[in-house]
């Protein structure tokens, strides 16, 4: 920014000189004279392009906030950099992180962030460079904090709450003081309002009434080659830093404020506040050097959402017109980071102002100041983009060239003289205070003028004429004119009256419309909750559908085990009975087999009784037999023995007969032992004969014995049987019971699981 106020009225008279005071000719003067000496011609300097640096501050929430436990959205990571924004999107937690130059967080004290990030900027001004540091947020954000600083400082001591400005005016005169240099400070302090440019320094005019002192404007021009000049800004000259102090707290006194509900004292301007210094260098040869750097101190107005800031009429326009402003910057910053072919500089007061501080040779930093508060969440991310887009923008700081101090005190000298002559002459004479020579000149001016007057007379009776034809036409025209300039008035009123009732209309709509928006939002809300209460309503009733159904099914089930159970009674029963029968036949028919089974043994001892008598008669019979025949043989032997003895001794001659008796004898004793044999024989068939009578009888009592046993066996197997599948058939029933009772157990259990968690989440 390079603003250039038009010292043709002013320049710090009446103000006590400091030991080496000088004052610098007129900026644009300096560009172009070509006796300048161009000592910073450094071909490499100037064209190193260097970005904007942007820092971000975010204020800590205020007590408001604080007692209304307003939720954060903004975390800072001074460290690193970064900013970053908490949103919910559709239900959705997004962060968005951006990154600057510089981030502050609600604890970064004033100082710090001054030592940090504004003080390089000030010595680059003592440098000789032209810089600008400007404050952009939304309203309430804590600027006017930053720039200017919480409570004002008393005399030349600064609070720890001192801001930007304060501390960048002690800065510059400790280094001046420092340097022991012969040196100038010029500060200028003005507003743009509703696109209307003020002077804050301007004395008061006591003439006038107070709405006309705070409205006195200053206009902007350019001088051709790009540069801004402001003609009637007063320069102020000061000397030290407590008279700057009491500059600003004048200047910053007149500034528009308002109380709105986002700030009690809010900016509703912007205002700029310039620091330039001349310092004289070290000689080089005869030549004695000037080095100029400048300083803009910008407070921007907040940008603002009319509604959420309760600007109403009046604030409603202001508000607008600040807030298309800022839209000019913001086309500017856009233009400029798309390297676009036209930059719209021309667009507003304020980015005609700020045009050398975007995009050209001045130093920039600009300052985002931000909220925590959730309120501001959407101002706060377009400030964050802002911010980030501005980081884009590259300027091409050029130091200002040196003057010799000889052309600039030539210069200064004759501007004093010229001064001076004003001055004499307004002492001395009465009526018409200017010198001589520019009498003369005048006069001549005056001549020549009234020869051109003469001319133009002339051309006026010829036109007069001419006027006359006209005014007759006029007259008529003129008639016509008044009705229909009464018709316009008319119509005017009506459009006035019809503007009013537009603007009232327009109000009411947007307020209809945000109400219609809020009510839309509820209405939605209310139905989307009523579709989910329905959808609710839905899933409980066929859960109860679905309960009652599994209940019915349930006491169904239960009928069913009661009906079993009554089945499986009345089988145990029967069974039971049937048992019972069969055992009773069991009973019976063992009892019938036994007591058989004894009169077959009984029968049995009986004939084995009257066999073994029988046998026991004819083994006696046999044995007496047996004995007889023993007798009769042993007797026989003897008799033979004897005979033997006998014959032997009869010898020889008995011999035939003896063997005829022997012969005799032994046919008698073989048909003795033949018939001995043959009634062996017969009782021994008798004995075959009857034991096989009794192995028959036997085999006759085994096989009854057997049969009735098989009989006894089978009907045990059946009843056996019978009784195995009926406890099968028990057991089958009861475990059907047992996993239908599980089953509509677990069932019941997840019902109950599953209303329980409904209800939980109803
Ligand atoms: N970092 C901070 N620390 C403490 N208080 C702060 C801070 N920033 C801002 N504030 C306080 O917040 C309030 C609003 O700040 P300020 O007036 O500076 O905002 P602004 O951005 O200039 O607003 P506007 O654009 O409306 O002028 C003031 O009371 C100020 O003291």
């Amino acid at each position: 920014m390079s603003l250039t106020p038009d010292l043709s009225k002013k320049v710090g008279l009446g103000i006590a000189p400091s030991p080496n005071p000088f004052l610098t000719p007129r900026p644009e003067r300096r560009r172009t004279d070509p006796r300048m000496v161009d000592w910073n011609s450094n071909r490499q300097d100037r064209d190193k392009e260097t970005n904007v640096q942007v820092l971000l501050r975010c204020r800590p929430l205020s007590d408001d906030e604080q007692r209304l436990n307003v939720p954060k959205v903004i975390s800072c990571n001074e460290h690193k950099r970064e900013v970053s924004v908490s949103q919910n999107l559709a239900n959705k937690q997004v962060d968005r992180i951006f990154t600057f130059d510089k981030v502050f967080g609600p604890k970064a004290q004033q100082r710090s962030i001054y030592d940090q990030a504004i003080a390089p900027v000030v010595n680059e001004v003592l440098d000789g460079f032209n810089c600008t540091v400007f404050a952009y947020g939304q309203t309430g954000t804590g600027k006017t904090y930053t720039m200017e600083g919480g409570r004002r400082n008393k005399g030349g001591d600064l609070t720890a709450e001192a801001g930007v400005i304060p501390r960048a005016v002690r800065q510059i005169f400790d280094m001046l003081e420092a340097q022991n240099a012969d040196y100038s400070v010029k500060v200028t302090f003005l507003e743009l309002y509703n696109e209307e440019i003020t002077d804050l320094l301007a004395p008061e005019d006591n003439s006038r009434s107070t709405e006309d002192r705070q409205k006195k404007p200053i206009s902007l021009m350019e001088d051709g080659k790009g540069c801004v000049v402001l003609r009637g800004l007063e320069e102020e000259a000061v000397y030290s830093v407590n008279e700057i102090h009491s500059l600003l707290e004048q200047g910053a006194a007149k500034r528009r404020t308002a109380d709105t509900l986002l700030n009690k004292h809010s900016s509703r301007s912007h205002s700029i506040f310039t620091i330039t210094v001349h310092i004289k260098e070290a000689a080089v040869g005869d030549e004695e050097l000037i080095k100029c750097g400048k300083l803009n101190l910008v407070d921007l107005a907040g940008s603002e959402n009319i509604s959420r800031s309760g600007a109403r009429e009046g604030r409603a326009r202001e508000a607008g017109e600040i807030n298309k402003s800022l839209l000019t910057l913001g086309r500017v910053i856009n233009a400029l980071v798309e390297h676009s072919a036209h930059i719209p500089y021309r667009d507003s007061k304020l980015t005609r102002l700020l045009r050398d501080s975007l995009g050209g040779k001045t130093k920039t930093c600009i300052i985002a100041t931000v909220s925590p508060s959730v309120h501001c969440l959407e101002e706060t991310l377009s400030t964050l983009d802002y911010a980030c887009r501005a980081k884009n923008i590259k300027n091409k700081p050029e130091a200002n060239q040196k003057m010799s101090k000889a052309v600039l005190l030539k210069d200064l000298y004759s501007e004093i003289e010229r001064m001076k002559q004003d001055v004499r002459a307004a002492r001395e004479k009465n009526g018409v205070y200017i010198p001589l020579e520019r009498f003369a000149k005048e006069e001549a001016e005056k001549k020549a003028s009234k020869e051109k007057i003469e001319q133009l007379e002339n051309d006026l009776s010829l036109s007069e004429k001419q006027v006359d034809r006209f005014r007759e036409l006029y007259l008529t025209e003129q008639e016509q004119k008044l009705d229909v300039e009464s018709e316009l008035k008319d119509c005017k009123i009506n459009l006035e009256n019809s503007n009013k009732t537009l603007l009232d209309l327009q109000e009411s709509y947007r307020l209809a419309i945000t109400m219609l928006k809020e009510k839309e939002s509820i209405i939605s809300k209310l139905l989307r909750s009523e579709n989910s209460l329905i959808q609710c309503a839905k899933e409980l009733r066929t859960n109860l559908q679905s309960a009652s159904e599994d209940i019915a099914s349930l006491f169904s089930k239960l009928d069913q085990k009661d009906r079993m159970e009554a089945e499986n009674q009345s089988m145990v029963l029967t069974f039971g009975s049937h048992l019972d029968q069969r055992l009773k036949d069991l009973h019976r028919t063992v009892l019938g087999s036994v007591s058989q089974q004894q009169q077959y043994l009984r029968y049995m001892e009986e004939h084995v009784c009257s066999y073994l008598a029988s046998k026991c008669d004819a083994t006696q019979a046999l044995e007496s037999r047996i004995t007889k025949m023993t007798e009769t043989y042993t007797s026989g032997v003897a008799t033979l023995k004897d005979l033997a003895n006998a014959l032997q001794r009869k010898a020889s001659s008995d011999l035939e007969q003896i063997n005829s008796t022997i012969s005799l004898q032994a046919t008698a004793v073989e048909n003795f032992l033949v018939t001995a044999v043959l009634e062996a024989k017969e009782v021994i068939c008798d004995i075959q004969n009857s034991l096989d009578e009794q192995k028959q009888l036997l085999a006759f009592f085994t096989r009854q014995q057997e049969e009735g046993l098989q009989r006894s066996l089978v009907s045990a197997q059946v009843i056996s049987k019978e009784t195995v599948s009926f406890f099968n058939n028990l057991h089958h029933h009861a475990s059907k019971v047992m996993t239908v009772l599980d089953e509509s157990q677990i069932q019941r259990s997840n019902q109950l699981i599953k209303f329980e968690k409904m209800f939980k989440v109803r």
